[in-house]
C-alpha cells in the first residue's frame, strides 16, 4: 500500500513554476529520503503533499484518500524546516511536546494517562527524558529539535515527514535523531525526509529520491555524496545516472548516483 502518491504533480508560485510533473510513491513501512540543491523544490514537494501548497495540476493520495478529501491528519506527524522551540516561548519540553498529542485526543477533553505516556516514550526515544521538565530555552539547538521530533512522534502517527531535521544540528542530536527513526521505522512507521546530508540516518534510507529544479532528477539507492568531487586525487568514477542529468552534481550538498 501507498502510503504517500503523487502522480503528475505541478506547483508554482504567483505565477512561477516550481515543481513539474513531479510523480512519487512512498510505500508504507519505507524510509524516502527527498535530497537536492538549495531551491530544488524539496520543502515545496512536501508541503504539497500535506495540503499546505496547491497543486497546479495533478493528483494526490495519502493512505489510499485523495487528498482533498483525507481527514486522519493526525497520522501524519510533521516537523517543518528550521522552526525554533524555543524562541521565547516558556513552555517546558514535555508542555512542548504534549501538544503533539492535541489532534489525537481533541483540544477540549484533558490528557490522559495514554497521553502522557505517549509523552514520556516520545522524549525517551530521543533521548530527552531527563529534560522533560526544563525550560525548552535552556536547550541547544539540537536538543531543541529533538524536541520537536518528540512532539511530532508523541502523536503516534503512521507517516512522519521532516523537512530537513538535523540541518545544523550537533552530532549527538543527529545519532539520538537516528536512534527514534530507527525505532519509528521498526514499529512499522513510514518516513518521508527532505535532507541536504543524511549524516547516520543514510544506513535507515530505503530509498533516495534527487529533486533538481523543480523535477526528479534521480530515484533509487541513496547516491555516493558528490562533495569530494572538486578534490584533488579524487578519480571520478560513478558514471552520471543519465546523459542529461550531470546538472545535478552542481552543489557540494548534492549527491550522485553511485552507479
Ligand atoms: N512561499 C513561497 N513563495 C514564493 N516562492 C517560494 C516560496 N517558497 C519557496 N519558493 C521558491 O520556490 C523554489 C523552491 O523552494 P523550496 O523551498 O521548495 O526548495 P528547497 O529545495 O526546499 O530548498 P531549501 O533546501 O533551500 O529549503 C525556490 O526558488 C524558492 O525561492
Amino acid at each position: 500500500m501507498s502510503v504517500v502518491s503523487v502522480q503528475h504533480a505541478a506547483v508554482s508560485y504567483g505565477g512561477r513554476a516550481v515543481l513539474h510533473d513531479v510523480t512519487l510513491d512512498v510505500p508504507a513501512g519505507q524510509v524516502v529520503a527527498i535530497l537536492g540543491a538549495n531551491g530544488s523544490g524539496k520543502s515545496t514537494l512536501v508541503r504539497t503533499i500535506l495540503g499546505l501548497v496547491p497543486l497546479d495540476s495533478g493528483t494526490i493520495e495519502l493512505f489510499g484518500t485523495p487528498q482533498r478529501r483525507f481527514r486522519r491528519w493526525a497520522r501524519i506527524g510533521y516537523v517543518p524546516q528550521r522552526m525554533g522551540a524555543g524562541s521565547g516561548v516558556p513552555a517546558t519540553v514535555g508542555e512542548v511536546v504534549a501538544s503533539g498529542r492535541l489532534a489525537r485526543r481533541g483540544v477540549f477533553r484533558p490528557s490522559g494517562a495514554a497521553d502522557r505516556a505517549a509523552v514520556r516514550a516520545a522524549l525517551e526515544d530521543v533521548g530527552l527524558l531527563d529534560r522533560i521538565g526544563d525550560p525548552v530555552s535552556t536547550l541547544s539547538g539540537g536538543q531543541q529539535q529533538r524536541t520537536l521530533i518528540a512532539r511530532a512522534l508523541a502523536g503516534r502517527p503512521d507517516l512522519l515527514v521532516l523537512d530537513e531535521p538535523t540541518a545544523g544540528v550537533d552530532a549527538a542530536s543527529q545519532d539520538a535523531f537516528a536512534v527514534a527513526l530507527r525505532h519509528f521505522g521498526g514499529a512499522g512507521g513510514t518516513i518521508l525526509l527532505v535532507a541536504h546530508e543524511l549524516g547516520p540516518i543514510e544506513p535507515l534510507v530505503d530509498r533516495a529520491v534527487v529533486v533538481h529544479d523543480g523535477r526528479i532528477a534521480y530515484e533509487g539507492a541513496v547516491p555516493e555524496p558528490a562533495g569530494h568531487h572538486a578534490q584533488p586525487g579524487h578519480d571520478h568514477v560513478h558514471p552520471h545516472a543519465a546523459a542529461e542529468r550531470p546538472a545535478i552534481c552542481v552543489a557540494p550538498t548534492d549527491r550522485m548516483p553511485s552507479r
